[in-house]
C-alpha cells in the first residue's frame, strides 16, 4: 500500500488509561496499560483512523498490517432487516464531520434525457464536434474519449450484438439512444466484469412493486424494447428477455445517484454507497468529489451499530410530500424519526397555526397520524383520509383532513405563482401566510390576526431560503449588491440567515450545502454592518474587531460545511471564496492588531 494512502489512516492514538486511572503525568505505558500493537503485542502508539479497531506501536507494524487488516478496515458495516433489506451501520462510534465512504462508480452513464454528447465526458455534440468512434459509431467528441474505459461496454455491445454501426445525427434535440445508455452499460457487464454484474444483480429493484407503474411502461418501450431491436443478438443468442432489462431499470431507479457534475446530471452506481439507508432527517451528507467519487460525511455523532442514513428526497418539503415521493420512487413508506414526530423536532415544519376561538392560543394544528397526513393512506384505503382529523396541540380545536389539504392547495398556488426574484413580493407572502413583521415599507398590508402556517413551516421556509439570499443581487458584485440595501432590509437578511441556519441544525442536521451557503451570506452581511458602522460612528477599533471576529466565525462554518464540495460546483466556488475572504480578513485582523493592539482572534 502506498505511504500516502497509509497515512490517511494513521490518525493520533486516543488518550489512553492505564492500572493508574489516569494519575500519572502524560500517556500511561505500564502492562496493562491499553491496546497492544496487532503486529508486536507492544503497547500501541498508534490507532488505524480507518475503523479505529487496531492499535499499532508505530507506522512499520501498522504497514506490515495493513494487507491482513484491509478486509476488516472500515468505519462502516453491512448489516440487514425485514424491513429495510441490506443497509450500512456504523462499525465504531463515529465523531461528526468523518468521512465514512469514499468511492469511485462502480458504473456510470449520460443523463436519460439528452441530446447527442460524448459518452465518456458528457460534453455535447454537434455536427462540428462529433467523431464517429470508429469502431462502433456512437459519436464521441474526440479519440481519447472514444478510446476511454468508459465508453467500452457500448462500444463492445455494439460491434458484437448489432450487426452495423450507430449513425446517429440529429445533434440538439433529445436522442432516444440514450436513454438506454445506463442499462445497456449494466447489461455490458455481464459478459466482460461477472463478479460487478453480480454485485449489481444483489441490488434491490423492486421489480414487482413497479410493475403496470407509468414508469415502468415508458421503460418496456423506450429502454427494453428499444434495445431488443437495436442489439437483436441480445436476444437471440445471449436469451436476454423485456423482463430481464426492466429489472436492471428497476435496479438503476432505487439506487442510481444524479451526479450534479454535467449538466444536466449524468447517473452513476456506487456499490457500498447503494446500502446507504434513507432518513428524513440524515445522519450523513453526501457530496461528490471532481473524479466523481461518492463522498459521504456523518453530520451528526454517530454510535457503534447505529444506522447510516442519507435522505433519498428532498427534506425541505413536508412529511406528506417527503413520503408520497420515497413509495414512488423508492417503493417504501418511510417511518423515520422524523416522519413519526408529528412536530418534527419541535420544528413545526408541516404543521398550520391555531385559528381558534382562544386570542393567541399557541397551539399547532397537527394530523392525528402523521403518516396517513397528506396522502392516500399507506393501506391503501382511499375512504379514511375524509375521516381524518387534525387537531391543535393546545386547545380543542379540530380540522377535517380535506379543509386542511384545500388550505395548503390554495397556499401552494399561491407560491407557484410567486416571482421569488421580487423581495417585495416575497415580503408580503410571508405577512400574509407567515404574520412575519418588518420594519420595512410594505406596499400592501395585510393585516394578519394569525398566521394560517406554523412559524417554520415548509412554504415559509422555501420563501424565505429565496429571499435570504435574493437580498444584495442587485449590484455589480457582492459587497455593491448589499450596500445598495436598506438598513431593515440588512437587518432582515441577517434574521433570516440565522433563522434558516438553526433550522437546518435541528431538523436537516444533513444539509450542509444549506447551511454552509447561509454561513457565507451572514459573513458579508457581518462585513457589511462593520463597513456602515465605521461610516456612522468613526472609527472605533473594538467595534470594528468584534464584528470583523464575527465575520470570520461565519466564514470558518461555511468552510467547514462546503469542505467536500468540487470547485467544478457552485457550491465548490463559494468554499473556495470563503477561504480567499477568510485569509483576506485574518489579514486584516493582524493589520487591526499590529495599529491598535487589541488581540488579533
Ligand atoms: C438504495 S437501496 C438500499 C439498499 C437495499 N436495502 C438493499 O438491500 O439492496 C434503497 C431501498 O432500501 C430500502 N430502504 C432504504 N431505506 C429505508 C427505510 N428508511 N425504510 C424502509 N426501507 C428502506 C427500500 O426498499 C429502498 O427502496
Amino acid at each position: 500500500m502506498a505511504t500516502k494512502q497509509l497515512k490517511q489512516h494513521v490518525k493520533p492514538p486516543a488518550p489512553q488509561q492505564g492500572p493508574c486511572a489516569g494519575a500519572c503525568a502524560g500517556p500511561c505505558a505500564g502492562p496493562s496499560a491499553g491496546p497492544a500493537c496487532a503486529v508486536c503485542g507492544a503497547p500501541a502508539g498508534q490507532r488505524c483512523a480507518g475503523c479505529g479497531g487496531a492499535y499499532y506501536c508505530g507506522k512499520d507494524h501498522q504497514k506490515q498490517h495493513w494487507k491482513q487488516h484491509k478486509p476488516a478496515c472500515s468505519p462502516v458495516k453491512e448489516s440487514r432487516s425485514a424491513e429495510m433489506g441490506r443497509f450500512l451501520v456504523a462499525a465504531r462510534n463515529l465523531d461528526a464531520g468523518e468521512v465514512v465512504l469514499k468511492e469511485a462508480p462502480m458504473l456510470e452513464a449520460p443523463p436519460p434525457s439528452t441530446p447527442p454528447l460524448c459518452l465518456t465526458c458528457y460534453k455535447p455534440l454537434c455536427e462540428a464536434t462529433a467523431r464517429d468512434c470508429p469502431r462502433c459509431g456512437w459519436p464521441m467528441c474526440s479519440t481519447e474519449c472514444a478510446n476511454n474505459p468508459k465508453h467500452r461496454g457500448e462500444c463492445r455491445l455494439t460491434m458484437q450484438k448489432r450487426g452495423n454501426r450507430m449513425n446517429i445525427r440529429n445533434f440538439g434535440l433529445p436522442h432516444p439512444s440514450y436513454q438506454c445508455m445506463a442499462t445497456l452499460r449494466c447489461l455490458a457487464l455481464k459478459e466482460a466484469q461477472p463478479a460487478k454484474w453480480l454485485r449489481l444483480q444483489e441490488m434491490e429493484s423492486h421489480h414487482e412493486q413497479r410493475q403496470g407503474s407509468p414508469r415502468m411502461e415508458q421503460e418496456r418501450f423506450a429502454v427494453a424494447q428499444f434495445i431488443l431491436r437495436v442489439f437483436p443478438k441480445l436476444r437471440d443468442e445471449d436469451k436476454i428477455t423485456e423482463d430481464d432489462i426492466l429489472k436492471v431499470c428497476g435496479i438503476l431507479q432505487v439506487n442510481g445517484h444524479e451526479v450534479p457534475l454535467s449538466e444536466p446530471p449524468h447517473v452513476a452506481v456506487y456499490d457500498k454507497g447503494s446500502l446507504l439507508a434513507h432518513s428524513c432527517r440524515a445522519n450523513c451528507a453526501k457530496s461528490f468529489s471532481s473524479a466523481g467519487e461518492l463522498v459521504v460525511r456523518t453530520s451528526t455523532a454517530v454510535k457503534a451499530g447505529e444506522t447510516l442514513t442519507i435522505c433519498y428526497t428532498d427534506p425541505m418539503w413536508g412529511t406528506a410530500a417527503r413520503r408520497q415521493h420515497l413509495f414512488e420512487t423508492k417503493f417504501f413508506w418511510c417511518r423515520c424519526e422524523r416522519c413519526l414526530d408529528r412536530t418534527e423536532f419541535g420544528t413545526y415544519f408541516s404543521a398550520l397555526g391555531c385559528p381558534g376561538e382562544q386570542p393567541d392560543c399557541p397551539g399547532h394544528i397537527l394530523p392525528d397520524d402523521p403518516l396517513v397526513e397528506g396522502g392516500a393512506p399507506e393501506d391503501g384505503d382511499p375512504d379514511m383520509g375524509d375521516a381524518m382529523y387534525w387537531r391543535c396541540s393546545q386547545c380543542d380545536v379540530s380540522m377535517p383532513q380535506g379543509s386542511v389539504l384545500s388550505l395548503l392547495r390554495r397556499v401552494g398556488e399561491d407560491l407557484a405563482e410567486l416571482d421569488k426574484d421580487d423581495a417585495e413580493a416575497c415580503r408580503i407572502f410571508l405577512q400574509r401566510y407567515g404574520g412575519d413583521e418588518f420594519p420595512l415599507d410594505l406596499k400592501e398590508k395585510d393585516a394578519v390576526r394569525r398566521p394560517l402556517l406554523s412559524r417554520h413551516h415548509f412554504y415559509l421556509t422555501d420563501v424565505r431560503l429565496a429571499l435570504a439570499q435574493r437580498y444584495g443581487q442587485d449590484g455589480a458584485d457582492a459587497q455593491q449588491g448589499l450596500s445598495q440595501l436598506t438598513a431593515g432590509e440588512l437587518a432582515h437578511k441577517r434574521a433570516l440567515c440565522h433563522q434558516l441556519i438553526q433550522l437546518g441544525e435541528k431538523l436537516v442536521p444533513a444539509e450542509h450545502r444549506m447551511r454552509g451557503l447561509l454561513w457565507f451570506e451572514l459573513h458579508a452581511v457581518e462585513a457589511e454592518g462593520s463597513r456602515r458602522h465605521g461610516l456612522d460612528q468613526g472609527p472605533d477599533p473594538d467595534a470594528l474587531r468584534a464584528s470583523l471576529l464575527e465575520s470570520r466565525r461565519c466564514l470558518a462554518e461555511a468552510v467547514n460545511l462546503l469542505r467536500c464540495e468540487p470547485p467544478e460546483l457552485p457550491e465548490g466556488k463559494v468554499l473556495r471564496q470563503a477561504r480567499l475572504n477568510l485569509q483576506d480578513l485574518d489579514q486584516l485582523l493582524c493589520a487591526l492588531h499590529n495599529a491598535v493592539g487589541v488581540a488579533p482572534m
